[in-house]
C-alpha cells in the first residue's frame, strides 16, 4: 500500500521540486503517491478569499476556517494524519519522520497570514491523529518550505525509495551526534589532503577516526546532542 500525501496550499508551485529527484522517482515508481490541492478551489465567494482579520485585535490576517474545512473534507479518511506546520507545534524530528514513513495517508495544510483558525484543529482532532509540528525555532512566512522538508524527511525513509538501504543502516547506527565529515577524489585537492586514514584501507581505524570525528564535531556544532547533556 504506497504512502498518499495530499498537501493543501494557496501556493501549489512551491511543491514543484517534489517532482524532481528522489521524490520525483518516489512517485514513478508507485512507492509514493503525492497529490498538491490549491485551497482557494475550496472557497465560495467571487474573490476565493482565504483569510479575515483576527477576532480580538493583533496584526496581520488570518486563515478562515471553512475553505480548509471543505479541502480537507475532499481527502480525509480515517486513515489519515492531519500534519499543522506552525512554529507552535512539536519539533519534528527524524522519529517523528519515520513514524510518518510508516502512515498510510498524511495530510499537509500549509498556513499562510498569521495562521489557520484553531478550530480546524480542533474539528479534526476527534476524527483523526492531528499532529502540529515545527521544523526549528525560527519564523518562515508560511508552512509550505516547512511542508516540504517534512514531507522529504518521511518518504526518504519509506521501504525501498533508497536504492542503499545501507545508507539507512548506517545513519540508524550513527552514535548519539552529528555524523563525520566525508572526503573523495582527488587525494590532494588545492593542497588539501585527505586524512592518511581513510586511504589506509584499515577498516577498524577508519571506524575509530570516524566516532572521534562525529565527537569533536558534536563537542563543538551540537553539545546538546552529546550523551548525557
Ligand atoms: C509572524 N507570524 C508568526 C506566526 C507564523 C506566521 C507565518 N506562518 C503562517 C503559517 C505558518 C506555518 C509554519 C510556520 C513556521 N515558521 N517556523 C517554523 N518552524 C514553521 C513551521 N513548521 C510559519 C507560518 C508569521
Amino acid at each position: 500500500m504506497p504512502l498518499r500525501i495530499d498537501v493543501i496550499t494557496i501556493f501549489p508551485d512551491y511543491f514543484a521540486p517534489l517532482q524532481l529527484s528522489l521524490m520525483g522517482k518516489a512517485q514513478q515508481s508507485g512507492l509514493v503517491t503525492i497529490a498538491i490541492h490549491d485551497l482557494r478551489e475550496f472557497t465560495s465567494d467571487r474573490h476565493r478569499s482565504v483569510d479575515d482579520t483576527p477576532y480580538g485585535g493583533g496584526a496581520g490576517m488570518v486563515m478562515t476556517p471553512e475553505p480548509w474545512g471543505q479541502a480537507i473534507d475532499a481527502v480525509v479518511t480515517d486513515q489519515s494524519t492531519l500534519i499543522v506546520p506552525t512554529p507552535a507545534g512539536k519539533l519534528f524530528s527524524q522519529p517523528v519522520a519515520a513514524e510518518l514513513a510508516h502512515s498510510t495517508h498524511l495530510i499537509f495544510a500549509c498556513g499562510r497570514y498569521e495562521g489557520i483558525d484553531q478550530r480546524v484543529v480542533e474539528y479534526y482532532r476527534p476524527r483523526i491523529d492531528v499532529r502540529e509540528l515545527s521544523i526549528g525555532d525560527y519564523v518562515l512566512a508560511g508552512g509550505d518550505v516547512a511542508t516540504l522538508a517534512m514531507i522529504e524527511a518521511s518518504v526518504r525513509l519509506v521501504p525501498g525509495v533508497l536504492g542503499n538501504p545501507e545508507s539507512l543502516v548506517e545513519e540508524s547506527h550513527q552514535l548519539p551526534g552529528v555524523e563525520y565529515p566525508s572526503y573523495t577524489k582527488p587525494p590532494t585537492w588545492r593542497g588539501l589532503d585527505v586524512p592518511e586514514v581513510l586511504l589506509s584501507g584499515h577498516h577498524d581505524q577508519i571506524a575509530r577516526w570516524r566516532a572521534e570525528q562525529s565527537t569533536i564535531r558534536t563537542t563543538h556544532n551540537r553539545p546538546d546532542l552529546l550523551p548525557g547533556s
